[in-house]
């Protein structure tokens, strides 16, 4: 007994209590992406300091008016098509979260979570490529979605990485993922990223188990 499993059932029930207004996610959406390209920005500018002053000073403001309407709960999670969870929060495919790519995963016939994306100076690690930990969080993400989609969802219990070569950023990059074995509780899937030239760049085989209630 871990208690996780009724942890999540009180924030799911919570947080299932509100509506989703989609005319007003589009357009936190369109906020969001916006903030995307304020936060590389940040990196890259090169505006002088009283620039840099002055444009904090607008953001504090900008902060403040969105405080002002006070802080409610996160949008709830929706299990869509194929069992791919809509989290509109997630720090991966979570299209109101500014520190998600965002990434957007499909579901095939076959049951392969299937993504294509692009990764820009945000998710940098050594110079010119993707940071490895990011890499992992896709790879984790896309995993869990494959074991969803195959009706055996779980918690991630261990992610067996190997990093084959650098994963380009700034370039188009495909993933996928697919659960390749149940045994009881336990979901295994296997996932690669896969770069511009077709060839693998990170590999991974998850383990996702269901946690006991
Ligand atoms: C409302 C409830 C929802 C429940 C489902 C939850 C999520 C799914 C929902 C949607 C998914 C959709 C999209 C995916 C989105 C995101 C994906 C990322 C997910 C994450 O970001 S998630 C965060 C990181 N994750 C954790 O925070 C887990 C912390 N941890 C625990 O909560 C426990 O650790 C738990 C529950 C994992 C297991 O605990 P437990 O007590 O139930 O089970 P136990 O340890 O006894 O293992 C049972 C059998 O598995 C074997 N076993 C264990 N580990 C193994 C391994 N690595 N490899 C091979 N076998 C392994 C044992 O050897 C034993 O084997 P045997 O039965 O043969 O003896």
């Amino acid at each position: 007994m871990t208690g996780a499993w009724a942890a999540m059932q009180r924030v799911f029930e919570e947080r299932e209590r509100q509506e989703i207004d989609e005319g007003r996610v589009a357009r936190l959406a369109e906020l969001a992406a916006r903030v995307r390209e304020l936060s590389e920005l940040v990196i890259l500018s090169q505006a002088d300091e009283m620039e840099i002053a002055a444009v904090t000073r607008e953001i504090e403001l900008l902060t403040a008016r969105l405080a002002a309407a006070g802080r409610g709960i996160p949008p709830s999670a929706e299990v869509g098509d194929g069992g791919v969870v809509r989290q509109l929060g997630s720090p991966v495919t979570g299209l109101l979260n500014t520190l998600a790519p965002p990434i957007e995963i499909r579901i095939g016939d076959d049951g392969t979570a299937r993504s294509e994306f692009t990764l820009g100076l945000l998710y940098e690690g050594p110079p010119g490529f993707v940071h490895g930990g990011v890499s992992a969080m896709i790879l984790d993400h896309l995993s869990g979605c494959a074991a969803s989609a195959n009706g055996t969802p779980g918690m991630t219990a261990g992610l067996d990485l190997r990093y084959r070569r650098p994963t380009p950023l700034g370039v188009p990059l495909s993933a996928e993922a697919k659960a390749v074995r149940v045994d009881g509780r336990k979901t295994f899937v296997d996932s690669r990223i896969i770069g511009p030239d077709g060839r693998a760049t990170a590999e991974a085989t998850a383990v996702f188990i269901m946690p006991t209630r």
